[in-house]
């Protein structure tokens, strides 16, 4: 059955193209929907595609029971519910830097229609006249531009303001010095001391708790009498009742919005009816070339995801430093190596270990987070509800059944070595496996035994005595069951001491075979490892 997409909120053709030509896929595009009917719909559907205006809630997520990947054809996942999102393994995809020009010109646009007065320009010559001498404005060139949050579009819009001849600072405790020093922006340490310079305070952060009314009463107090004030951010960021009155009372002398705390903003909205102001209906990203880009990294994105369970544009999913097409045979050995642990120790008797230890080989050491994602789905999977269980929800999963997740770098694992360590109140198991460019990845340890095997499908691990006619014995109970053996290693400690045989077997064992395992003799214990599909 192909995945169902909906694309909606007018998504750019290009991008909704990519999706409709693949044979697996199913698409249905829709205007914006109301709440109502796609509370109705979304149950249908494996993937949705949208933009700002389609509010994706908690309420609609644990609505879609069959929804696995959510698609910003844009920046902001404000409205998004990014943590049902991940609690419920439901990757979240934007397309961060598609339109990022498109915002940056359009502050110097709004800019200067505000100091240049253009609507009343404009709206007076449409009226017949010709009022010169009331339009007078100011210039650009010499004035201090006051950045707050130098990411993708305050960069951008820094390098514009060195064009136009602007002191360019900024106020951004998140980034490093030396981006500042490349950009050629001054460094405010604080927002404080960047209100007190400024001319311009244009802002370009997120919406998080932390620059929810960032600009409010006191910053804009603080500001110099006849500042300018722009948010094409996200409502909220400045404080829209603070704003109005420090526009009332002539503080500050204009400003610019073009979002909203609630969008649409209401028709009778009384920031409509503020003196000197520049409003825009969330246009920032709205040019056919940015719409082209987002669209185009959204939804190949989304399509990777689903057809290929690429995950690496995801944003709840841990971050990868390099390819994440890359590390998957890595992900592979390490969900295997914490699987097999899982497995062993449980039939020991421990079926609640308390922590998981990652150790990874230097070369991946980049992809660290995501290998502990990996380890802990192979330490739960099995235990858990299989439809729901992903990468991405599977640490905050084993984190609430209390299992520590801890990882390192070790430098005794050979370069792509990894080594998951399962440990309970008593007992501890480690196993660890190795990657390669070229080959599958094989489990090479189990506890203190040197194996050397793929794990795929299933595994038998058989501990047993190191006598003659054992593995004739297991091979032959294997046989007469049809279970068909791909690859057997036997590995044992000292001669005629402790063995451990791994036996790769294609298809499923089931329980009265492991019996039977069990009940030869020689055999102490038979446990049984059934992969899940990568
Ligand atoms: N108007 C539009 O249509 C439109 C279009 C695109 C993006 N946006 C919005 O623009 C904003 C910026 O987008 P971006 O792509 O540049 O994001 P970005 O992540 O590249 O940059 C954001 C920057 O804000 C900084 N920051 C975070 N918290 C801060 C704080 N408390 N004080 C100072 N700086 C802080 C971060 O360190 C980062 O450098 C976002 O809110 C995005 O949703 C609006
Ligand atoms: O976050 C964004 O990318 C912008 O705010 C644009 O939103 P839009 O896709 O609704 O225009």
């Amino acid at each position: 059955m192909p995945f169902r997409v909906l694309v909606t909120d007018d998504v750019d053709r290009d991008g909704v193209a990519l999706l409709e030509a693949e044979p697996q896929l199913s698409v249905d595009e829709v205007p914006t929907l109301p709440k109502e009917e796609l509370l109705e719909r979304i149950g249908d559907y494996d993937a949705i595609v949208g933009r700002s205006a389609t509010k994706i809630s908690a309420e609609l997520l644990r609505r879609a029971k069959r929804l696995r990947v959510v698609g910003r054809a844009g920046v902001g996942v404000d409205n998004v519910a990014m943590d049902v999102a991940t609690e419920l393994g439901i990757a979240v995809i934007n397309a961060p830097a598609g339109n990022t020009i498109a915002v940056a010109e359009l502050v110097f646009g709004v800019l200067i229609s505000l100091i240049r007065h253009l609507p009343r320009a404009v709206e007076s010559m449409r009226a017949g006249r010709w009022d010169r001498s009331s339009l007078l404005g100011t210039e650009l060139l010499g004035k201090t531009i006051g950045i707050v949050g130098l990411g993708r579009i305050g960069s951008e819009v820094a390098a514009r303001a060195h064009a136009f001849g602007m002191q360019v600072h900024a106020f951004d405790p998140y980034v490093a010095d030396a981006r500042f020093t490349t950009l050629r922006v001054h460094r405010a340490a604080t927002l404080d001391a960047l209100l007190d310079e400024a001319d311009i305070v244009t802002v370009h952060t997120p919406l998080t708790d932390e620059t929810t009314g960032l600009i409010g009463r006191r910053e804009l107090a603080r500001l110099r009498p006849g500042g300018i004030v722009a948010n094409l951010a996200r409502g909220g960021i400045v404080d829209d009742g603070a704003l109005a009155a420090a526009l009332e009372s002539g503080h500050v002398k204009g400003a610019a919005l073009d979002v909203y705390v609630a969008e649409p903003l209401a028709a009778d909205s009384a920031l409509r009816k503020l003196p000197n102001v520049i409003l825009t209906p969330h246009i920032g990203a709205s040019t056919a070339e940015a719409q082209r880009n987002v669209a185009v990294d959204a939804c190949a994105a989304v399509r990777d995801a689903l057809l290929s369970n690429e995950l690496g544009r995801s944003m709840n999913v841990a971050a990868v430093d390099g390819q994440w097409r890359e590390l998957q045979p890595a992900m592979l050995v390490t969900r295997r190596a914490a699987a097999v642990a899982r497995a062993l120790l449980a039939d020991m008797g421990m079926r609640a270990p308390q922590r998981l230890t990652l150790r990874c080989g230097a070369s991946l050491a980049g992809g660290q987070q995501a290998l502990l994602s990996a380890a802990a789905l192979g330490a739960i999977e099995g235990t858990a509800e299989a439809e729901r269980l992903n990468m991405i929800n599977a640490r905050a999963l084993a984190e609430a059944r209390g299992l520590e997740l801890v990882v390192g770098e070790s430098a005794a694992l050979p370069p792509l070595g990894v080594e998951v360590s399962l440990r309970g109140a008593m007992q501890e198991l480690a196993v660890a496996g190795i990657t390669s460019a070229e080959g599958a990845p094989r489990l090479t340890r189990i506890g203190g035994f040197r194996v050397d095997v793929n794990p795929r499908q299933t595994l038998i691990v058989l501990t047993n005595r190191d006598v003659p006619g054992v593995i004739g014995r297991v091979g032959t109970l294997l046989g007469d069951a049809g279970v068909n053996i791909a690859e057997y290693h036997q590995a044992r400690l000292a001669q005629g001491g402790e063995a451990l045989a791994v036996v790769s077997v294609d298809g499923r064992v089931d329980a009265g075979v492991r019996q039977r395992l069990c009940d030869l003799p020689d055999v102490q214990s038979a446990s049984v490892v059934q992969f899940r599909e990568a």
